[in-house]
């Protein structure tokens, strides 16, 4: 298992920070290595964000000792999105088969989850969240189908996208963890713009089905004091709650979203107004 810890930064730190200090704290850029569970632990909310490519072999989820729990979801719960080939994840015994894009959720209290792969020579690469969980909910599979979709942005501002919810109130129920994909359309290159923070919830960006050679410069830091890192295929950053979280790419392309904090309001966010950004 790879993993690691973040510490949380105050704005007035962050301020300070060189290029190497930011990717250090906030950019994940271990994650999707083939046969290993990638793990990523972050002060802010305690969340986790992760990665699990079973090629040629199964993956079990292992408790890690920072937990001090006996097993991975004693006091957690996980939300999975499958970004590579078919594969399945096993909850207790029970098989869940995911295509890509495909969703699921698993509620805290499941003491044995395995990662596979349908076909070794096009893995699955699942990638996941997980937050404290104060009760024990039902496992649910969510497909792009089911999802709930917004319509946002339009292709003469560049950020015309579809926000997929996937695994958020109405559709699952979770104790914290909210998760989705959004996808842009070709020639729009902007995500959540106008940006946002929300004090009451920290959110992790995972970057996808970005092409060879291109890249998505991520900002973030406070409205009126805002860096950027360089972000390719594959890489995940940490947003603080004081934070916008917003990129922009050399072509279109995808992100997974995923945030746990004090409420499960999606639409709970303060705009920052374009013109005042900084
Ligand atoms: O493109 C967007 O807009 C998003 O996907 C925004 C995220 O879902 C988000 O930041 C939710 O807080
Ligand atoms: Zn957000």
């Amino acid at each position: 298992m790879i993993y690691s810890k973040r510490y949380a930064s105050s704005p007035k730190e962050v301020k300070q920070m060189d290029t190497d200090t930011l990717r250090e704290t906030f950019l994940i850029n271990d994650l999707m290595q083939e046969d290993e569970i990638s793990l990523t632990y972050s002060h802010y909310d305690r969340y986790i964000a992760g990665s699990a490519v079973p090629k040629k072999k199964e993956l079990k989820l292992e408790t890690v000792d920072l937990l001090k729990a006996e097993y991975f979801l004693e006091r957690r719960e996980l939300g999975i999105i499958n970004v590579g080939a078919k594969g399945s994840v096993s909850v207790d015994g029970e098989t869940y088969t995911l295509e890509h894009k495909e969703a699921l959720y698993i509620g805290c209290g499941k003491k044995d989850v395995v990662f596979k792969s349908e076909d070794s020579t096009s893995p699955a690469k699942f990638y996941f969240n997980s937050a404290p969980a104060h009760k024990e909910l039902p496992t649910k599979k969510v497909g792009m189908q089911e999802a709930n979709k917004l319509e946002l942005g339009s292709l003469e501002t560049a950020n015309h996208r579809t926000v997929n919810q996937l695994i958020i109130g109405g559709i699952v129920e979770t104790c914290q963890l909210q998760m989705g994909l959004t996808e842009l359309k070709t020639g729009s290159v902007w995500n959540t713009m106008p940006a946002h923070v929300h004090d009451r919830r920290m959110e992790i960006y995972f970057y996808l089905d970005i092409p060879e050679e291109q890249a998505v410069c991520h900002f973030m830091g406070e409205p009126q004091e805002t860096r950027h890192v360089w972000m390719h295929n594959h890489q995940a950053i940490i947003s603080p709650p004081w934070s916008i979280h917003a990129g922009s790419g050399t072509s279109n392309y995808s992100f997974i979203w995923g945030m746990a904090g004090e409420n499960l309001d999606y639409a709970d966010m303060d705009i920052a107004k374009i013109k005042e950004l900084r």
